[in-house]
């Protein structure tokens, strides 16, 4: 017998995506079918979500959410048993899931994820007919006054989790909003959504759910701490047992380099030939020289978290060295900034793309020989994942679930043919800079670069054990309320 789960996320692959959020909203439900657990995904109905389903059924009805009418459409996409939030008044209109169409946040940003977490709720408690969820998973900030709303509801209601995919962002807004929330009085309060002064939607969503999880083992140390709590450290050490780390995988039907269909040449851990002829194709788009040197890629937001001013910083001495870097993404003005003049420096040697561009991301990871991930802090990463499964050797900060998820190429692991990338510590320029010392002399000895290829195209970085793991707490949720 299967169990129902509602998921509730903002953002979710291939409907929607402007991070690692979405390809775990998108990829988690189909590997937790394997579980018997049957995952419905609410999510909300932006213009690009709205256009992509068909034959939709009206699945319930509010006539005022958050100043307007809304209903929930039913429909299946890209695989999944979609439930899609229709609120032209709060998502239908331009720019991007979170900002407008000028980058700035959309003012009613409180309004938008207070009613999606609102449906969530609803839905929770049977508001679709025939729909009766045993479990609520609410991923980030978005999402995370779902199980506020279910516990201040005082009905009969289902087990709740929520997924912290990133601590930074936590939705945080002025008091002024609370009386509009729908929420009673008391949820003004340190076990409600009171976060100094202000209203904390992560910072409810963690004291209301019966579970937290997060995305890595290190991660979910991290965060105990001062120092990577952002000020919810106290609070989750708070939550003691019922707090987890379960570590992401990627969707390998997505991400398959036999497969897959934005590469030009397949490959296989088998038989990686082809891989060099999409390292000439990567050379070509990016009109880099044609050379025998390693080409480094970095795919990802342009941000302090992600550690990439340390790369902008360290390009001239990379190039120095014979590297060659594509870059591929988009962020903090300032370190697009230092790509782009990097690129003026050395055309032929640094190919920058400033935007986001997901089919370019797969011939990236199937055509450069390493992916650089020197994040401050990393909840998990998904990047190297897929640096693993393309054989684009990850040479990764010492944090988070990048220190869960690589193997460090030392002589031990080499000696053993276990390794499968790079790591340093701490996450500054020059510690980079001799991790990718350490990347070239391996690239320089063949032998020894294809078995660190074959060992990381043959990590198990599938959903397979981690939605185990989710089935299990899942199963630990539901158990506890039983008598
Ligand atoms: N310019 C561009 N063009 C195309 N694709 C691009 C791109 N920039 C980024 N991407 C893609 O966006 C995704 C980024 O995912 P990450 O997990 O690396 O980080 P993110 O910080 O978004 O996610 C947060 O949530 C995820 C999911 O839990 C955690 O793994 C992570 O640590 C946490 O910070 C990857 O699929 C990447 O390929």
């Amino acid at each position: 017998m299967t169990t129902g789960v509602l998921s509730v996320a903002s953002e979710v692959f291939p409907l929607i995506k402007t991070g690692g959020l979405a390809d775990v909203a998108g990829a988690l439900p189909a590997s937790l079918a394997a579980h018997d657990f049957a995952v419905r995904t609410l999510m909300p109905g932006y213009p690009d979500v709205m256009r992509q389903i068909e034959n939709a059924d009206i699945a319930c009805r509010f006539d005022d959410l958050f100043g307007g009418p809304a209903r929930v459409l039913a429909a299946t996409a890209g695989g999944l048993d979609l439930l899609v939030l229709d609120a032209p008044h709060l998502f239908d209109r331009t720019g991007g899931p979170y900002v407008s169409s000028a980058g700035h946040d959309h003012a009613d940003n409180w309004a938008r994820f207070a009613a999606l977490s609102t449906a969530g709720a609803e839905i929770g408690q049977g508001a679709i007919p025939g729909f009766a969820p045993a479990i609520v998973h609410a991923h980030d900030w978005q999402a995370a006054l779902t199980p506020v709303y279910l516990a201040v509801s005082g009905k009969p209601r289902p087990r709740s989790v929520v997924t912290i995919h990133n601590l930074a962002f936590q939705g945080n807004f002025p008091y002024q909003i609370f009386p509009r929330l729908g929420l009673p009085p008391s949820a003004w309060s340190i076990e409600g959504v009171e976060y100094y002064g202000n209203v904390g939607y992560l910072k409810g969503g963690l004291h209301a759910a019966d579970a937290v999880t997060t995305v890595s083992p290190t991660y979910a140390e991290e965060i105990l701490t001062p120092g990577g709590g952002m000020g919810l450290d106290g609070l989750l050490r708070g939550r003691g047992e019922r707090l987890v780390g379960i570590v992401n995988g990627i969707d390998t039907d997505v991400w398959n380099p036999k497969t897959d269909p934005d590469i030009p040449h397949h490959y296989s851990a088998r038989s990686p030939k082809a891989r060099q002829r999409n390292k000439r194709a990567l050379e070509t788009e990016f009109g880099l020289a044609h050379e025998d040197g390693p080409i480094v890629a970095v795919v990802s937001r342009l941000t302090w978290q992600k550690g990439l001013d340390l790369v902008a910083d360290a390009c001239d001495d990379l190039v120095e060295r014979g590297v060659r870097m594509v870059v591929v993404g988009s962020g903090e003005p300032m370190i697009e900034g230092s790509f782009q003049a990097a690129h003026t420096r050395h055309p032929n040697k640094i190919g920058v793309r400033i935007g986001y561009d997901e089919a370019l991301s797969h011939r990236v990871q199937a055509g450069a020989d390493a992916i650089l991930v020197p994040s401050r802090f990393e909840p998990c990463g998904l990047t190297q994942l897929y640096g693993l499964r393309y054989g684009c050797i990850p040479v990764v900060a010492k944090v988070g679930g990048l220190a869960d998820t690589v193997i460090d190429a030392n002589h031990a692991a080499i000696t053993a043919g276990v390794a499968t990338g790079f790591i340093f510590a701490p996450p500054t320029r020059d510690d980079l800079i001799d991790a990718v010392d350490r990347m070239q002399r391996l690239y320089a000895d063949p032998a020894a670069w294809r078995q660190l290829q074959l060992s990381a195209m043959q990590s198990d970085v599938s959903w397979r054990s981690s939605a185990g793991h989710y089935a299990q707490l899942f199963r630990d949720l539901i158990g506890d309320q039983r008598p």
